[in-house]
């Protein structure tokens, strides 16, 4: 085995010497830690957990105690000084290329776009999803999917009803659901997950629905579980004997019964807007646009829009926006806490700037170029997405004078170019004037790529981006935050490495101004 590993090596882009069965997990700093293994099955994870198998060893290498902030970072940047740019890791048995620093990285998500374009396929999403939507699809169906998802999100930005409207609506409620905690410790995480979900309800349903509607807590808990289990150790082992498990009993046996539960309440959506459409009205929602083009195709054979591949989009819109979105909120209103005098700057310029009153605006943040800095860095700086997701070429490629072979998973490494010392002058610190000229101007960053590029880029980036800024600003305007009286910690020095980071769990005092 160990010959064997040599020689598929020597075809790969250069890396450390990998052992039998182990790899170079050695070099990660992986070490099996009780501590660690339970904290990575208790973490929330969110779209991306997956089966990467890289990200499963980061996860477990990330709990080494003793070096501070970020430790998966540093066994990587030791191996970036060793190895050049590029390297090879082998993750077990299995090798997968990272691309590290904003070139690269740019030349691979960008110049090397439809090369590097293809998804893994994942036993674990491949027996949930087949061959449908758009995450974990590729080829012809990808690009069909993908279309009609922008066109959806596109035409739901327009209107008296737009997005941004519906946004506004979910940040006055969550405003109310912090309010109605006077001031008293809370966990901010289900509220924001909550607001944001609803959101999603709103873009693929049309509707939201109350926080304490029980349909659809329930739908938000089992969906939570379903996407936990991946990141934990049954959803790894589910990867590793995919073949093996159907006819095993374990929990996966009662995960398959939560996804359909989820899918039966997506169905039920579905059927509540067959019978519900009338022909020739406006679509108001990602279920209506579908219809209708399921409508329009319905004598075409070749045609690619069915009710399995809408209710998977659904599906995916609730995984890939959810937790992204709220988890970044929870950063944010950590790092409020964590460095006041930027939580007193932000409050300040939206004073100087807002009527109290005044409904907030995406548009607004042209006038609050501090805020919008801050919502940029803290962005940059939790970094949500560590190394990104997998894909894998297209075809055999020579890449920056490497050979990549057909097939090889690869990272192009979105941390690397957002802590990249060539671009950020104090990367490894949490600094709003990385997004501010000299006269307190906003500035774009052109290795700012928290939602990666090129034609996989995040297709919810411009929801997202208008998700954030009213949240945050809507927050900020109406509350300060601080940490309950007794607590000292600081919420931002660690974090839980799962297929998205999250802070550790925290209470806070939201204080109304
Ligand atoms: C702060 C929030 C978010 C972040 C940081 C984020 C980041 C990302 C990243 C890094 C990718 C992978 C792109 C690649 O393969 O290179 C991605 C893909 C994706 N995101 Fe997001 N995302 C966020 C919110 C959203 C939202 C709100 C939606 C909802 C519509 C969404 C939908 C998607 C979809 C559908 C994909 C798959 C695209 C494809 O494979 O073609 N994301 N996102």
């Amino acid at each position: 085995q160990f010959l064997k590993l040599q020689w598929v090596g020597k075809r790969l882009p250069p890396g450390p010497t990998p052992l039998p069965f182990l790899g170079n997990l050695w070099t990660l700093h992986f070490r099996i830690d009780r501590d660690s293994l339970s904290q990575v099955q208790k973490a929330e994870i969110g779209p991306y957990a997956v089966s990467d198998h890289a990200l499963i060893w980061l996860k477990l290498t990330s709990h080494l105690k003793g070096r501070g902030n970020w430790m998966w970072r540093y066994p990587l940047e030791l191996l970036e000084k060793t190895y050049g740019k590029i390297y090879t890791l082998w993750l077990g048995q299995n090798p997968a290329v990272l691309v590290n620093g904003y070139e690269a990285v740019r030349d691979c998500l960008i110049s090397f776009s439809d090369v590097f374009v293809l998804r893994e396929p994942n036993p674990y999403f491949l027996k949930i999803f087949g061959d449908n939507g758009i995450t974990f699809s590729n080829g012809q169906l990808w690009k069909h999917n993908r279309r009609f998802g922008l066109m959806t999100l596109r035409n739901l930005g327009l209107g008296r009803r737009n997005m941004e409207v519906r946004i506004q609506e979910e940040a006055r409620y969550l405003l109310n659901n912090f309010a109605a905690k006077e001031g008293r410790p809370m966990n901010p995480e289900l509220p924001l997950a909550n607001s944001v979900g609803n959101v999603i309800c709103a873009v693929v349903f049309g509707h939201r629905f109350d926080t304490d509607d029980k349909l659809f807590l329930r739908f938000m808990k089992v969906f939570d579980m379903v996407v936990k289990f991946p990141g934990t150790a049954w959803g790894k082992v589910y990867d590793a004997l995919s073949s093996l498990m159907p006819l095993l009993p374990g929990p996966h046996k009662k995960l398959f019964a939560c996804w359909e539960e989820v899918r039966s309440f997506v169905r039920e959506e579905i059927k509540l807007h067959q019978e519900r459409r009338v022909a020739g009205d406006p679509p108001e929602d990602l279920i209506d646009y579908y219809l209708d083009e399921m409508a329009k195709t319905k004598d075409d054979p070749t045609s690619l829009f069915n009710e399995n591949n809408l209710n998977v989009i659904v599906v995916e819109f609730f995984l890939a926006g959810v937790d992204t979105t709220s988890v970044t909120l929870l950063w944010a209103l950590g790092y409020m806490v964590d460095y006041p005098d930027v939580q007193v700057k932000v409050q300040k310029e939206l004073d100087a700037v807002l009527e109290p009153s005044e409904i907030i605006c995406y548009e607004d943040r042209k006038r609050l170029p501090y805020t919008n800095a801050v919502i940029h860095e803290l962005q940059r700086f939790a970094s949500i997405v560590q190394v990104g997701v997998t894909r894998t070429s297209i075809k055999d490629t020579k890449f920056k004078g490497f050979f990549i072979p057909k097939g090889t998973p690869l990272f192009a490494n979105i941390d690397s170019a957002l802590i990249d010392p060539e671009h950020w002058e104090t990367p490894q610190k949490f600094n709003p004037n990385h997004f501010l000229d000299e006269d307190g101007n906003f500035v774009t960053k052109e290795a700012f790529v928290p939602f990666s590029a090129g034609l996989r880029v995040c297709m919810g980036e411009q929801l997202a981006r208008i998700e954030l800024f009213l949240f945050f600003t809507n927050l900020l305007r109406e509350f300060t935050f601080h940490l309950p009286r007794e607590e000292k910690r600081k919420i931002t020095s660690d974090y839980i490495l799962g297929s998205t980071s999250h802070p550790h769990p925290y209470q806070i005092c939201a204080v109304s101004r």
